[in-house]
């Protein structure tokens, strides 16, 4: 697939305290890249470097052959982290306003405002002034002036923020209808379910680095597939010399057993001993959140291993 932004080597220092370092990741036409990471991982300060708000000290950022200084802005849709719009203007107007500056035909703007205001249940409110939306329609005004000039890049940071679940329903659905029809974009999110739901591949910095970088599946199957809840009272140890157990959590009467990469769970289910209190027994796939946390907090929960592709 064809790569519409590449980010090589970014590196960058506040008051000599290096905030991120040589990350490198690409985002392709028509796929959906998450960028996750903690609190404070570094992700916006990539993301504002990419949009040109700061400069990197390390590395360069290119859109298609374009390199930093030459990126025609138009092309690029960006949904900042700090909301804000013009407070006294009205939304279609605000809307408007947003395309003329990517210089987009006002005509086809206007349309594509209705049409966008009426999917994101805004219908009736083209003339009411920003100031008496709520926080959620603020967003979604803010959202289609994000993308009213069809960007081939879109960025978006922590989209679903403030959304209800509706809300956040039809965010996902419009991003990944947008993605289909070949949009490439990057979305910074700590939603890890939203995240799972829509994204192709997955970019994640802790303290500045990267520490994964793959497809969805590639990073599951990096990290251990699959762990078995089991409700019952069980001696820790027991669990723990069973094979193919990377960590066995414990809470009351629920243990969590993580297995190893190459458990066949079938073969795995068969070795229980009898003598096993299996009051309730489920086997899940390791979920984003959980990989998300094992890395975030450094606990090797699910898998001894720290990092994938880093
Ligand atoms: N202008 C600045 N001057 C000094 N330090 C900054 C500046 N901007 C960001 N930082 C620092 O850089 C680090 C990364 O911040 P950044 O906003 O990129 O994190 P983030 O991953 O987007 O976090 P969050 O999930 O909280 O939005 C933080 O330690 C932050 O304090």
């Amino acid at each position: 697939m064809e790569t519409v932004l590449s980010v090589e080597g970014l590196g960058k220092s506040f008051k000599q305290i290096q905030i991120i370092q040589n990350i490198n990741f690409d985002v392709r036409k028509g796929e959906i890249m998450a960028i996750l990471g903690p609190n404070g991982a570094g992700k916006s300060t990539t993301i504002r470097n990419i949009m040109g708000i700061m400069y990197p000290d390390e590395g360069s950022v290119n859109f298609h052959n374009y390199a930093s200084g030459e990126i025609p802005r138009n092309k690029i849709g960006y949904l900042p982290e700090e909301r804000g719009l013009y407070k006294n203007v009205k939304v279609l107007d605000m809307i408007l306003y947003l395309a003329e500056l990517k210089d987009y035909p006002i005509k086809k703007a206007k349309a594509r405002a209705l049409e966008y205001l009426a999917k994101l249940g805004l219908e009736g409110k083209e003339k009411v002034s920003v100031e008496e939306l709520s926080k959620g329609m603020g967003q979604k005004v803010q959202f289609i002036g994000s993308i009213i000039h069809e960007p081939e890049l879109l960025i978006l940071d922590e989209p679903f923020s403030g959304l209800d679940p509706v809300s956040q329903e039809v965010f996902k659905n419009e991003i990944k209808d947008l993605a289909s029809k070949g949009t490439a974009i990057l979305l910074s999110s700590h939603q890890m379910n939203m995240v799972e739901e829509v994204c192709d591949r997955l970019f994640m910095i802790h303290r500045g680095q990267k520490v994964i970088y793959g497809t969805l599946a590639e990073v599951k199957n990096q990290y251990s597939n699959f762990k078995c809840t089991i409700r019952g009272k069980n001696d820790i140890s027991l669990l723990e010399r069973l094979s193919h157990v990377n960590r066995v959590e414990q809470k009351g009467d629920v243990s969590v057993v993580y297995l190893s990469q190459d458990v066949v769970v079938p073969l795995w289910l068969r070795q229980l001993p009898e003598n096993l209190n299996i009051q309730e027994l489920s086997i899940d796939r390791i979920s984003l959140h959980e990989i998300f946390i094992d890395v975030a907090t450094d606990q090797h929960i699910v898998n001894e291993r720290s990092a994938v592709n880093a």
